[in-house]
Formats: C-alpha cells, structure tokens, sequence
C-alpha cells in the first residue's frame, strides 16, 4: 500500500475509534436516561412506554465489534439536497447515526438522504459528489479503502475492487446485510416510497432477499412512528429460511420487524391432517372464493313469522314482511357477514324503540336496548335469517356435507373437484375435525368475509412466485390500505400453483398496477453455474430474463458415481482444506444414507434452523429455496425432479445454490434437460 494511502488509512481509523467512543457515550446516555426514566414519569403508564421506549434506544445503540461502523465516505461538492439545498463537506456513511457530544455527526445513517448518493451518485449524475470512498474491511477494523473521483470520470461500478470481495467472501452462518455494497439498481427498489407497491423479478442471487430485508430496515427508520402502530411484515418459504435471514434486520439496528411464514400469518386452528395433491389445488384456487362467498351468502333468509317480544310491561311485534325488508336493505350495504348480522339486531331493536317512544312518549334507555337485543323471539330471528357463523364452521359444512357443496359450487366446481373436497371421513363436529394446512387458506378467506382484517401499512413477500391464488387473497385482506414488495423468481415456483406470470399473482393480491421490475446481475451463483442454470429455463416455461452472473471465479463438476455414498464423502474431503459452508442437497429418499454415510466418516452435519458451528448441512432438496452455500453437492438429481410435478424447477432453485463450487453426482442418467444443457 502506498505511504499516503497507509496515512489516509490511519486517519479514518482514527476517525473511526472516535466514532465508536461516540456510540460509547450515546448508549451510556440511553442507559443513564433508562435508569432514571421510572422515576421521571408520572404515571405507571408513562413509565412502562417510556421504558420500552429507552430500552429499545439502548438496544438500538448496542455496537457490533464484529462489523466496522462505517463503510463508505462522500466528499460533497454542493450536493443539491433533495429540499433544493447544496451540501458540501464530508460525511462517513454506516449502519446507523453516530453523534459527538455538541451533536455534530460523525457517522450519517446510510438510510439518510445525504446517503443516497453514496449508492447513486455516478459520472454522469455525479449528485454533487466529488470522490466516493469505500472501505474495505475485517472484522470491525478497516483494512484497505477505495476512490472514486466521480468528476474526473472515475467509476469503478460492478468492478470495484471492495464489491468483488464482499460478494467473494466465503459464507457462514446465517445471512449477512449487504449495506456497504448495495448496487444502484437494488437501491431504487430498497428506497421506493412506502405507499409505493413493487413486484421484482429476479433470478437466483440477484439479491431480492437483501433487497426486502433492506428495504424494511429504510421503511422503518423513514416512517417510524407510523409503522411501529401498523407494522412491517416479512413473509418467508418456511422456518429454515426465516432462521437463515433473521440475523440481518437486527444487524442494521431495526429489532422488532415481525417475520412470519404464511401459515403462521393466518393459521387460526392446529394442522393435523395433509391432503391429497389434487384436493389441495382445488383448496387453493380462487374459485373457492367464490364458492365460500356463496356458501356464506345463501344462509341469509326470508322471516316467516313477526317478532313478537314483551319488555314486561307491553308487547311489542315486527312483521314478517319488514323483517325481510331490512335483512335485504342491510345486505344491500355489503357489510361484513357479523357486521351485518349485528346491524340487523341493531335496526331491530331501532324498531321496537320507536314503537316504544310512540305509546309512552319517552325513549327507553340503553339496558332496555340491550335486554332487548338480546331477546328470544330476536336472536331466534336472527338465527333463522341471518346465522352466526364461524369460519370453521362454514369450511366444514362445505367438506363434510355433499348437499351443502353441490349449492355452493354449481356453476363453479366439476364434480370431480367437489369430490376431491369432501372429506372421506368427516368428524362428527366441528370441534373434533382435522384441519390441514390447504384448509387454513379456507378458514381465511372465510373469517375474512365474517370480519374484515384490520390492514398493515406494509408486507415483503419472499419467494412469492409460490403464493397460490388464495393465499393471495389472504395477504391482500391484509394489505387494502397498506403497500407490498413482492420479491420472486417465476422460475424457482415449485408449488403445483406457482404463478407462470406476475399479473395473476398481482391482481390476487390486489395490487394489479404494481410495476414488475427485473433484477438480473447475480451476485452468489458463478459464471459457469449461471450458464448451466441458464440453459435449464427453457423447459421450464416462464418468460423470465435470463441472469448474468458478477462471480467468474467458481466451478461446476458433474460426475457419474457408482456408490453415492462414498462420493459425497470424497467430495466433502476435497473441500475440507476450503473456506466456507458445504451443502449436501437431495431429494428425501436420499437423506438418510447420506447421513448415515456422513456419521460413519466422523461427520457431523448441521440440522437446518439449528446454528451449530459445523461445516456441513444436509438437506432436503424441498427446503433449499433462499438459501446459500459455499460448496453445494447435489445427490441424484433425477430423483429430485421425479420427487413432484414441477421437479425441474425444484432442480434449478438446488442448483443455484451455490456460491463457488457445485458438485452433481448422479448414478442415474441425468435429467435430460440437464444433459441437453451440458452438452449446449
Ligand atoms: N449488492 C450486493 N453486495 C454484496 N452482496 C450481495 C449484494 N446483493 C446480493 N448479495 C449477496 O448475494 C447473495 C444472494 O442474495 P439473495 O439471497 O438476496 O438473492 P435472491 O435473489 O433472494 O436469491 P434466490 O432467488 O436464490 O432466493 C447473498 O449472499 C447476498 O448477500
């Protein structure tokens, strides 16, 4: 390193020591005000807000030694602010705000608008940025830095030197925040306006995860006070993949963003029983809206006898035919189904009121209103026109009563899928039955029409290409007033459902005008992988664009085995001397051997969603979706794609795991749109 560039280096060291004696002092303060915050409050409950509200500043403050606190430095040069303002000066841009004691910043929140420069500012749009500084990095301590002197024309772009060894750096551990090395292209997506809903399309390793991970962390620290009532919400795959991203949120100071699979959204009933394919397609199509709106509907009636109710002093009496009238009128509103039912005993009630007032002049009180609401004669009516229902017991009506679902359907359902419904052994009551996890998207839609869901202001989709059309629906109750970052990859859907095309999946959701951007440079898989990858996506029928891959450094073997076994234990021996996580993927059948053969040889791989300091994982070809390492080896792919309808899709998303090496060892014949694909 040259003598200036070691001296230049020994300043921002400096400057970063200061930096973090500032935190010091800044988290030291939060906790002086913390310990003192009960007795300044006045009251129990002032106390405990504020309390949570400090203890959660002290978290916030907490400093990461493992992680430099700032990465990058903007020298302005009358930066027009995004007020009209110039800036000028010079700014260290990191994870989080740092102050010294007169308030003077020392670190800019990279999600600050003065930060946005430091991922957008280039030669032809300089944003009045004279040099970009990057630092390079390891563990907290900066090791190297480089210069961007925009208005001499220098920009270095995908090819700097810090962003190739940041996307080089071998994997561990569950994910990490790409906050130093966030691209242009992401950074649009990342800093997109809260009420602004967007679709990415990206291929494998083009960063979606990152992008709506970061994307929360800069929709919180923009609009906190709004989205800590409302909430921000992550949608995940499954567990493992949640475990893998849950690190990274908190990396970047933001503690209390709820991640949540689909099923632990809207699971209101345990899951205890699984459903044939062919009953599950149907459970997930969006004609059973339809259908259970109509199963809903229908129950409303017409009065057949008047209301006839003493209060203990009088009698009172409706007619049949103004009965009917008003359950029509409040039907005519489209209120929610129990919204509706307690409008009608509201309006009831309103009636007898009035014929009350009439005879003695004086308007009866609220008990009176109540106990008559109450009333036999009243909730007998209400039970005949317009039931109470629960979602549970609509869903099982419809799965257990033949008549009931031929109502229903006719029109909408073959009898083939109405068959497929019906539970073959329906439980007696609805207390005993045996939900499954295709039914929850039933008991939703249904509780949604009982009872309309209140809205979250914002919710990231991961690996949304699998959301079926109901489960949609279920997201979009969620979101009627509310925005969505919807992130996938058409190519990786693997469910029987997944979306062949965004526009179905945006209209379910309810956001048809979304615009669908593409992400394409890849920052995980290599050149030679992408190239495999690239090749497979013409059998699997989605107009996707194909992905470019940023890492040449990586490869790809292929290898005929006679005992699988024993060549996944050579392969682990030869990446033993290598940095970096090892993945072992196939499909269930196979799981068990390669364990066994892995205990045999001494090692001991890694369960999914238990952090372990082993080197090796094993998993199904099922659960690898969203997640990364290092060497992945692929056992027996043909056995993956033979395992579900949409295999091949299944085999791509496993092959694109892998970040330097990725071994396929197969003794059967390969799948032939990988032998195409080889040979291509
Ligand atoms: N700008 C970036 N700088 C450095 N690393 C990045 C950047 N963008 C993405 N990465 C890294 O690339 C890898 C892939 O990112 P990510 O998992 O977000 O991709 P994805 O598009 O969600 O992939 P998949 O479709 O396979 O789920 C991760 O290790 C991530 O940290």
């Amino acid at each position: 390193m040259p003598a200036d560039h070691t001296a230049a280096l020994d300043v921002e060291r400096a400057h970063m020591a200061a930096s973090r004696a500032a935190l010091h002092a800044m988290r030291e303060h939060a906790e002086a005000m913390y310990a003192i915050g009960a007795k300044i409050a006045g009251d129990p409950f002032s106390a405990e807000t504020l309390g949570v509200a400090l203890a959660r500043r002290v978290a916030e403050l907490a400093d990461d030694p493992r992680t430099p606190l700032f990465f990058g430095r903007l020298d302005l040069d009358g930066a027009p602010e995004p007020g009209g303002e110039s800036l000028t000066g010079r700014y260290h841009i990191g994870r989080r705000h740092v102050t010294d004691q007169l308030g003077e910043p020392l670190v800019l929140d990279w999600r600050a608008p003065v930060s946005r420069a430091f991922y957008q500012a280039s030669v032809r749009d300089p944003q009045g940025v004279r040099t970009r500084r990057r630092f390079g990095f390891a563990g907290g301590d900066l090791t190297s830095f480089e210069d961007e002197r925009l208005g001499q024309g220098e920009e270095f772009g995908t090819a700097s030197r810090i962003l190739i060894e940041e996307i080089e750096r071998p994997r561990v551990g569950p994910m990490r925040d790409i906050v130093a090395t966030i691209q242009p292209e992401q950074d649009e997506l990342v800093r997109a306006d809260l009420d602004t809903s967007i679709c990415v399309q990206g291929a494998p390793g083009t960063g979606k995860t990152a992008v709506g991970l970061h994307r929360a962390a800069y929709l919180l620290y923009l609009h906190r006070e709004r989205l800590r009532r409302t909430g921000v919400l992550i949608l995940g795959p499954n567990q493992a993949f949640l475990s893998y991203i849950s690190a990274v949120l908190p990396a970047l100071g933001e503690l209390e963003v709820r991640q949540s699979t689909l099923e632990g959204l809207i699971g209101r009933v345990p899951v205890s029983s699984a459903d044939p394919v062919e009953t599950e397609i149907v459970k997930h199509d969006s004609r059973m809206a339809t259908v259970l709106h109509r199963a809903l509907w229908s129950r409303l009636g017409r009065a057949e006898s008047p209301i006839q109710v003493s209060d203990g002093a009088y009698r009172w009496r409706i007619d049949p035919g103004v009965l009917t009238r008003l359950v029509d009128d409040t039907r005519r509103e489209k209120p929610a189904y129990l919204l509706g039912r307690e409008r009608v005993r509201a309006r009831v009630v309103g009636l007898l009121q009035r014929q009350a007032e009439t005879r003695s002049g004086e308007s009866p009180g609220e008990p009176w209103q109540r106990r008559m609401g109450k009333a036999k004669p009243v909730v007998e009516f209400l039970d005949a026109c317009w039931p109470a229902m629960t979602p549970q017991s609509l869903v099982f009506e419809l799965l257990s009563d033949p008549a009931a679902l031929t109502r229903a359907a006719e029109g909408i359902l073959t009898e083939a899928e109405c068959r497929a419904l019906l539970w073959p052994k329906p439980s007696r009551t609805v207390r005993s039955a045996r939900w499954s996890s295709a039914d929850l998207v039933l008991l939703d839609e249904a509780a949604g029409l009982l009872e309309r869901e209140t809205s979250l202001h914002h919710v990231i989709i991961d690996e949304a290409q699998d959301l079926s059309p109901m489960q949609c629906r279920a997201v979009a109750r969620r979101t009627t007033h509310g925005s969505i970052t919807l992130l996938g990859d058409l190519a990786q859907g693997t469910a029987p459902w997944a979306a062949t095309d965004w526009v179905d999946s945006l209209r379910h959701l309810g956001k048809p005008d979304a615009s669908v951007v593409p992400l394409t440079t890849g920052f995980r898989v290599p050149e030679a992988v992408v190239a495999l990858a690239n090749q497979l996506l013409p059998a699997l029928a989605v107009n996707v664009p194909p992905a470019v891959s940023l890492r040449s450094e990586g490869s790809l073997v292929i290898r005929q085995a006679d005992d699988l076994a024993a060549e996944v234990i050579a392969e682990l021996d030869a990446t033993r001397s290598l940095p970096g996580s090892v993945g072992v993927i196939a499909a269930h059948r196979h799981l068990d051997a390669v364990r066994a053969a892995l205990a045999a040889a001494g090692e001991e791989p890694a369960e999914l969603d238990t952090p372990t300091s082993s080197r090796v994982t094993v998993l199904p070809a099922t659960l690898a979706k969203g997640l990364e390492y290092d060497h992945v080896i692929v056992v027996e792919p043909a056995d993956i794609v033979d395992a579900e309808p949409r295999g091949l899709h299944r085999l791509y998303v496993v092959l694109t795991r892998a970040v330097t090496r990725l071994t396929v060892l197969h003794t059967r014949t390969l799948p032939e749109a990988l032998t195409l694909a080889t040979q291509g």
